[in-house]
């Protein structure tokens, strides 16, 4: 593909977050692509999942009938309604998510999650920062939603910033076909790999799908890429994969494969006002797993990947 056709390539992205230092080497830029393959009960980012740009409502900044109504003066739909209270409510089920409203809202109490971007545009806020990548070793993260669920603006993306020598990372869930991961795979400095629950169906419970697809692309990623650093996580979820079972089997999967390393993500509810801005309901209900258990697993996991360490050359029969 030309420089320039990938320059000018459109995605849909729901949010840039600058200067992270949790989602790959360095100091990085995070570019959320939106679309997901899987739909995680825990999700942090329930507005990721939908491929579309989609409607979100925050009563909390309506200012009220009494004030305002401009949104209910554009509606077509009959998707806007006025509570007792004076402030809108809004019904997903009626709405056609044309946006007019989120156009009219004074208040950002209705905005629209996703806008369509070219990678040049996004490459350029990555480039703001480049002074930190330097020095800090970072780069750009393609993250999501399943940033690999848009494939060819993944790939401009990882192609484009390549070619401006960033260095590039990926969150993936692996849920996609095994030739667009090894496409992105010859664009990757780094790849961020969850696997979530190593039981398939409790997997399809939790995340409404197996993970054969996942194991497998895992095992050819690392087989056919033996030189790209790989970090499998796993995000520690109440009632869900909290067991000293559930992580000893997905560590010995990660010790199989081999040559790569291992991390265990604390559960956090940070997405649950968004699951209530786009009409949603968030499902968890279990208590936060404190830190000591958290403490517990990681040694844990720890102990079965050196478990799979080579003995000492001495002490071979
Ligand atoms: C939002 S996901 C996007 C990348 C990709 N979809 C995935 O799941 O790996 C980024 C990271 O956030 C983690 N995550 C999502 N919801 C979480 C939650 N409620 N608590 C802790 N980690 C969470 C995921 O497990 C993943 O490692
Ligand atoms: S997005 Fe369109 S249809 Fe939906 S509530 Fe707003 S104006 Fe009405
Ligand atoms: S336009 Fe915004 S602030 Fe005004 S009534 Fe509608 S939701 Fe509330
Ligand atoms: S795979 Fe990632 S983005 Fe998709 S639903 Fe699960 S946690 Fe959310």
């Amino acid at each position: 593909m030309s420089a320039q056709t990938d320059r000018n390539t459109k995605g849909i992205l729901f949010n840039i977050q600058k200067y992270s230092v949790h989602d790959g080497p360095g100091i990085r830029t995070i570019l959320f692509l939106k679309g997901c393959s899987l739909r995680c009960r825990w999700c942090s980012n329930p507005e990721s999942q939908s491929a579309a740009p989609e409607l979100a409502f925050n009563r909390d900044k309506c200012l009220g009938e009494e004030h305002c109504q401009r949104c209910h003066h554009v509606c077509r739909n009959q998707a806007l309604g006025v509570a007792q209270d004076g402030k809108m409510v809004w019904n997903p089920d009626d709405c056609r998510q044309c946006h007019a409203c989120a156009e009219a809202c004074p208040n950002k109490a209705l905005i629209v999650y996703g806008y369509e971007t070219t990678v040049d545009q996004a490459l350029r806020r990555v480039e703001e920062d480049e002074a930190f990548y330097s020095r800090s070793g970072g780069g750009v993260t393609l993250s999501g939603g399943e940033p690999l669920v848009q494939a060819e603006f993944a790939m401009a993306l990882l192609r484009e910033a390549k070619r401006r020598r960033i260095h590039t990372c990926i969150e993936t869930c692996g849920m996609v076909p095994w030739n667009v991961l090894r496409e992105a795979a010859q664009y990757l400095d780094h790849v961020l790999y969850d696997v979530k629950l190593a039981d398939s169906e409790k997997h399809r419970m939790a995340t409404g799908a197996g993970n054969e697809v996942i194991l497998e692309n895992l095992r050819r990623l690392r087989r056919e890429f033996p030189d790209l650093p790989i970090t499998v996580r796993t995000p520690v979820i109440p009632g869900i994969n909290d067991t000293p079972e559930d992580i000893r089997a997905i560590a010995e999967i990660v010790r199989e494969v081999g040559g790569m390393d291992y991390e265990l993500l604390g559960y956090h509810r940070m997405g649950t006002p968004k699951y209530v801005y786009l009409g949603r309901s968030y499902e968890l209900t279990e208590p936060n797993l404190d830190e000591g258990r958290l403490e517990e697993l990681r040694a844990l996991a720890r102990k079965v990947l050196e478990s799979g360490k080579e003995a000492p050359r001495g002490l071979c029969a």
